[in-house]
């Protein structure tokens, strides 16, 4: 089943044309990585899922229901994580989470289980300081823990990354893997090492449309290069390595930076071991022989050229 469903969006801002026919849907259990460059649409693309924008045109679903723009009854379904939560600094994280569930309608004896359950998921039971002495990565844990308290079926994350360190992208990385779990999430970013870590669906959005959308290894597969990376023992070799190799009719390409030779062919299955014979039958020792793998950096870079 699909949990959301974008048909023909379209979002004009006056003569600025953002999006211009964009469709997608995203299917149950999944977690979904909406990637773009800088502008190209990711955060009013989740405004307009959370009825806080108004398509020009087009039609949101959110668990088969059509969102309304300001009247937002869908949103009962959705938990939401800002790049920069704010919160009430003066409270505890389980006060702030008390209240959220006091606001939002949870029973009473549901708000302290859920609470308890949820800060310790996020790693913040223990923690009985105000808010506003949490560092940054604290506060998004805290986000993710306010989002997840009315137990959404959808989990909608807007680049809720990007103002971490490695160490905060980590755990929050960690815990939205965790929280697919329990409900289906869509990650907005243009980290794309963040979304190979923890989405199994992307969808590139580029040029006001989804321009590719997947199974990220499924895609990663269908933009495979056949590619090679070769160092050899010694930067002299390198260049040697390369002439030889470039004498060979199914290399298209084989370039020198330092000791390693990076090289295309056309066929890695049957090509790869013409190579190796020639290493032995030219004494060209290597340090490292490897068959480079997709990454989505190459897909990505490929689809908004
Ligand atoms: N309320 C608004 N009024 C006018 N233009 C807007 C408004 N909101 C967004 N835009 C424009 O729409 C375009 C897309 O913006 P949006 O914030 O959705 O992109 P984004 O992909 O989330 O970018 P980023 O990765 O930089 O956050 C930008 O050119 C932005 O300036």
């Amino acid at each position: 089943m699909d949990i959301l469903r974008a048909e023909h969006i379209r979002k004009n801002f006056g003569s600025q044309h953002v999006l211009t026919d964009l469709n997608f849907s995203v299917s149950k259990h999944s977690i979904f990585g909406l990637i773009g460059k800088n502008g190209s649409g990711k955060t009013t693309t989740m405004k307009m899922i959370l009825g806080l924008i108004k398509p020009t045109s087009g039609s949101i679903y959110v668990c088969g229901e059509k969102v309304a723009y300001g009247d937002t009854p869908t949103n009962r379904h959705i938990g939401y994580l800002p790049d920069v939560p704010e919160f009430y600094g003066y409270m505890t994280a389980r006060e702030y989470l008390k209240l959220c569930g006091e606001i939002t309608g949870v029973r009473r004896s549901e708000i302290h289980k859920r609470t308890d359950e949820l800060l310790c998921l996020v790693g913040l039971n223990g923690v009985n300081r105000k808010i506003h002495s949490y560092s940054r990565g604290m506060k998004q844990r805290l986000g993710i823990a306010q989002a997840l308290l009315n137990e959404p079926e959808l989990l909608i994350c807007d680049e809720v990354t990007s103002a971490l360190d490695p160490v905060g992208r980590k755990e929050i990385l960690d815990l939205l893997s965790a929280a697919g779990k329990r409900a289906t999430v869509i990650f907005s970013t243009h980290i794309l090492s963040d979304v190979e870590r923890i989405c199994d669906q992307i969808g590139v959005l580029n040029n006001g449309q989804l321009e590719l959308q997947g199974p990220l290894n499924e895609i990663k597969q269908d933009y495979r290069q056949e590619a090679l990376q070769i160092e050899t023992l010694t930067p002299d070799q390198a260049p040697v390595l390369a002439a030889h190799l470039k004498a060979l009719p199914f290399i298209s390409k084989a370039e020198v930076s330092g000791r390693t030779v990076n090289v295309q062919l056309n066929h890695y299955e049957e090509n790869s071991l013409d190579i190796i014979r020639l290493l032995a039958s030219e004494s060209i020792p290597i340090l490292k022989y490897e068959r480079l793998e997709p990454t989505l950096e190459n897909v990505f870079m490929d689809v908004i050229r």
